[in-house]
């Protein structure tokens, strides 16, 4: 759908410089997404991966392929030909599709009207649930209990919910520090 250098906002690598590539095609329909016009595949052209990563070249060396539900496609090809041109291979992901790719990080974000494939819980390296009303807490604690050890919790206001929802965030935070609080920092930032 589109691709573009800038500053991961969000999560773990919150931050960091980072080439963004969004696949186009999304079956997941979270009410509240953020990238609405990236559901129809069929409304964006489509790149060759040899493109993607001509593009890529010279834009740092951390690549964060999102979407749309990047994992609605096989990306082996797409990120076996990233790690040959010496790319950090990041995803954003809801996990709800099977899982393919070479990946350095993998960032799960869990929906409620598509789960996960169980899958993807021993390997993701970052939870990041969305908190949209109260009821998202309990979701998250939820996924918390699935995902492995390792992976590092963070919960994220969704962006329209923020007023009204931050308050309860930073006191949920403050009781229950296992969690992170993780800001969509390139909003605040005015950036892509
Ligand atoms: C647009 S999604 C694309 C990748 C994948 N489909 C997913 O949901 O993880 C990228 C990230 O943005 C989050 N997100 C989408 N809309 C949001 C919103 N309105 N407020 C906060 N986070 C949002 C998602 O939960 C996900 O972590
Ligand atoms: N700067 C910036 N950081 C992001 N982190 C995750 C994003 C996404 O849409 O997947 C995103 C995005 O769209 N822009
Ligand atoms: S899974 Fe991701 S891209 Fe798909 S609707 Fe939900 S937030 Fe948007
Ligand atoms: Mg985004």
């Amino acid at each position: 759908m589109e691709s573009f250098y800038t500053i991961q906002g969000e999560g773990r690598y919150t931050g960091h410089a980072a080439y963004f590539i969004r696949l186009a095609g999304c079956d997941v329909g979270c009410h509240w997404c953020d990238v609405k016009e990236s559901w129809d595949e069929n409304l964006h052209p489509v790149v060759p991966i040899e493109k993607m990563i001509e593009d890529a070249n010279g834009n740092g060396n951390l690549v964060v392929i999102t979407g749309g539900e990047p994992l609605m496609w096989n990306l082996n090809p797409l990120t076996a030909l990233l790690k040959q041109n010496n790319m950090q291979t990041n995803i954003e992901t809801s996990g709800a599709h099977p899982l393919s790719g070479h990946w350095d990080w993998i960032c799960l974000s869990p929906k409620k009207n598509k789960l996960p494939l169980p899958e993807i819980y021993a390997v993701a390296n970052e939870l990041k649930c969305i908190i949209y009303n109260k009821h998202d807490f309990e979701f998250a604690e939820e996924q918390a209990r699935k995902v492995n050890k390792n992976a590092v919790l963070y919960l994220q206001v969704e962006w329209d919910k923020r007023e009204k929802m931050n308050p309860l965030l930073i006191e949920y935070v403050k009781k229950n520090p296992k969690w992170k609080i993780s800001v969509q920092t390139h909003k605040y930032l005015d950036i892509p």
